[in-house]
């Protein structure tokens, strides 16, 4: 995927759903994953030329694990010009050893989040970015659907009312395999996931599923997004863009 493309979806998922506003101060949360890495770059690249005017701050919660460097993805950032911070943390500690939690990723998904609210809040930011992609929402239906009996997925805008904080993911009309693509074209520094449950999670089990699906039923996950996106799914539902 070129550059232009992924500011085409970008561009698409922003004004259909109108994640950003004059004046706006986004934080975007980098993992240092491909998906993150390529929003910060989406992003920037939006500012050049979006008629709306908005500031840019990259976070990346350390869950203090050893080995953690994000000195390659500070210098991606410092290249193109994206204040950047990592916010350090002992998240890792308390879910693997303090707490030793049998389902660690959603408490360490909860602390998580806190941390990096707390920070782009304190900051000064508005809106918080998230680099959830197309095969994401799907992946997340299909959870809602097998553990909580229940037609859901996550809102394209939500708004935290405690935290006055509202939470954007401007990468979910993208393809996976757009951002793959990209992330190797680009050469983006991907940074190594040392987490002890990485690769081994409900979504990893949906995710084995809808590659399932795709091989038997080419474009499943377009036509599951598209119904997605034309349901009244909280958040999905708007006047202009149904397909
Ligand atoms: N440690 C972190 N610091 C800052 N933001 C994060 C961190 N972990 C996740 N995020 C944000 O939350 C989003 C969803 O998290 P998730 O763990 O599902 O990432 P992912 O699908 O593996 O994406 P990526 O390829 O960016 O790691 C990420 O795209 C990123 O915007």
């Amino acid at each position: 995927m070129t550059y232009q493309k992924l500011l085409s979806y970008t561009r698409k998922a922003v004004d259909e759903f109108h994640m950003i506003e004059d004046g706006d101060f986004i934080a975007i949360g980098v993992s240092g994953g491909k998906d993150s890495l390529s929003l910060a770059l989406a992003l920037k690249g939006l500012q050049r030329f979006y008629p709306k005017k908005f500031e840019l701050h990259a976070f990346t919660v350390s869950l203090g694990f050893d080995g953690f460097d994000a000195s390659d993805v500070a210098a991606l950032m410092a290249d193109y010009q994206i204040p950047y911070t990592v916010i350090p943390t002992d998240i890792g500690e308390i879910v693997f050893e303090i707490r030793k939690e049998k389902n660690p990723c959603a408490l360490c998904a909860k602390l998580r989040k806190g941390s990096f609210n707390e920070a782009a809040k304190q900051l000064g930011c508005n809106k918080v970015a998230l680099g959830h992609h197309m095969e994401d929402v799907v992946e997340t239906f299909i959870m809602s659907l097998l553990y909580e009996g229940r037609i859901h997925t996550f809102s394209p805008v939500t708004h935290w009312d405690r935290m006055e904080l509202y939470s954007i993911r401007p990468l979910l009309f993208t393809p996976e395999s757009d951002l793959i693509s990209f992330a190797r074209s680009m050469k983006l520094p991907i940074l190594h996931n040392p987490c002890p449950a990485n690769g081994f999670t409900k979504r990893e089990y949906a995710k084995d599923m809808l590659r399932q699906w795709n091989k038997e039923n080419s474009g499943t996950t377009e036509r599951i997004f598209r119904a997605i996106r034309n349901s009244d799914i909280k958040g999905w539902n708007t006047d202009h863009g149904l397909s």
